[in-house]
């Protein structure tokens, strides 16, 4: 079955797309990638779907109006991708989040909450494609956190006979899977994963007001490469309850966004910290904090970590995840392993929506969510005219 993915993650740099065949069944899976693009949204978007985030008052008409361009600029992406390519059967779409809420006893249901924008059935009905979209509600409606999602996706491409892996997504925010050698009995009760915080999110921003918006990110990390990590100011950002937190764990750029970012410089500034070190820290709080998640979490640390998400370019990043995982961790990307790493998380949604539309197959690790139970994740829009039982 031909099917798309489209996912616009928490770096809101545009909608990542691809294009796979994906044959078999379960977990037992083949998924051929025909292509991969990243169709950036036009700028006046992409400040809208920032200050949404962000959380600056609107207007439900002013969020209707955003939910549409969004969903147009996704329908648009599966158009494109399917050029001079075969047609495709289904669409798994993520959408864009804007807000993402983890349970909490405190919440009046106590059950999470994230929302996406992008609607399915406004997919569905301008690419005439069946669409299955809003991939988090069955696991929140299950107690889950709703995230990450991409778990059951590593364990079925990603899982070794031997080794111990770890799976890291390096997007804005990180997140990973830890998947024990197929070997071990009882291996998939020993799976876990969880959101390890942030990724790029702080340096991206921090990259955009040192640039006045001129730059958008540290390409291979070689700003931050020229700085001095202060690493008494990591020890402290360390102590954020995020990361003492037990798994399941997510979260967003509620907690690590522009406010947190903010007060990071004001200390870092406080510390006489130039632009630089001060890069060179917050990337190596990214590595930090994923390293000592690994500590605190894991049964062991990994024989070999899979990167994917932009940060894998991340030269830098790489570099002082190496040094504190120590030299028995062989670090390498998805694509090493046969799995491109740009494209795993549309990946991940073009299988998720093939498990849910065309098998009824669960797409949640309860072990990683949280949920209480396998559930089927994403509601189905059919295709305009088009029933089940054609
Ligand atoms: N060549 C590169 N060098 C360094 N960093 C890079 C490079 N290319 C991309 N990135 C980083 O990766 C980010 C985008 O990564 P990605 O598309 O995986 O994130 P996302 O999917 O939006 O986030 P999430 O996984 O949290 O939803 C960019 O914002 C940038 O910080
Ligand atoms: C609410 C939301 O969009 N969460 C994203 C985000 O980006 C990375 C991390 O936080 C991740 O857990 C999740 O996305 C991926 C695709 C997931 O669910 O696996």
């Amino acid at each position: 079955m031909y099917c798309i993915g489209l996912i616009s993650g928490t770096s809101v740099d545009g909608i990542d797309a691809c294009l796979v065949e994906i044959t078999g069944s379960g977990l037992d899976l083949r998924v051929d990638l025909l292509r991969g693009e990243t169709y950036g949204y036009p700028t006046g978007l992409r400040q809208q779907i920032l200050d949404l985030c962000g959380g600056k008052p609107t207007s439900p008409e002013a969020i209707a109006l955003v939910d549409d361009n969004i969903a147009k600029e996704f329908a648009q992406a599966a158009q494109k991708i399917q050029q001079s390519l075969p047609p495709a059967d289904l669409i798994g779409s993520h959408g864009q989040t804007i807000f993402h809420r983890p349970p909490n006893a405190e919440n009046s249901l106590s059950l999470g909450y994230s929302w996406q924008l992008g609607r399915g059935e406004a997919i569905a009905s301008l690419t005439g494609l069946t669409t299955v979209s809003n991939f988090r509600a069955a696991d929140i409606a299950a107690g889950g956190q709703g995230a990450p999602l991409v778990s059951k996706i590593d364990v079925c491409l990603l899982s070794d006979q031997d080794e111990h892996r770890c799976v890291q997504n390096l997007g804005g925010i990180g997140n990973v899977t830890y998947l024990p050698p197929r070997s071990q009995t009882h291996w998939q009760e020993k799976i876990c994963g969880w959101d390890t915080g942030p990724a790029n999110v702080l340096v991206d921003l921090a990259v955009q007001k040192f640039t006045r918006g001129e730059k958008t990110y540290d390409q291979g990390g070689q700003w931050a490469a020229q700085g001095q990590p202060r690493q008494a100011l990591v020890d402290q950002w360390l102590q954020e309850p995020f990361f003492e937190q037990c798994p399941p764990k997510s979260t967003g750029r509620e907690l690590f966004g522009a406010q947190y970012l903010d007060n990071c410089w004001i200390e870092a500034q406080r510390q006489g910290l130039n632009e630089t070190d001060f890069l060179a820290t917050l990337t190596e709080f990214t590595a930090r904090s994923v390293v000592t998640e690994y500590q605190r979490f894991l049964p062991q640390l990994p024989d070999r970590l899979l990167l994917c998400g932009g940060g894998a370019h991340n030269l830098y990043l790489r570099e002082r995840l190496q040094y504190h995982l120590g030299p028995n961790t062989k670090i390498q990307r998805t694509d090493d392993v046969g799995l491109n790493s740009d494209f795993k998380e549309a990946i991940a949604f073009a299988v998720l929506a093939y498990w849910r539309f065309q098998e009824q197959f669960p797409g949640n690790v309860p072990l990683v969510t949280g949920a209480s139970q396998d559930c089927l994740l994403g509601d189905i829009h059919l295709a305009p005219g088009r029933n089940r039982f054609d």
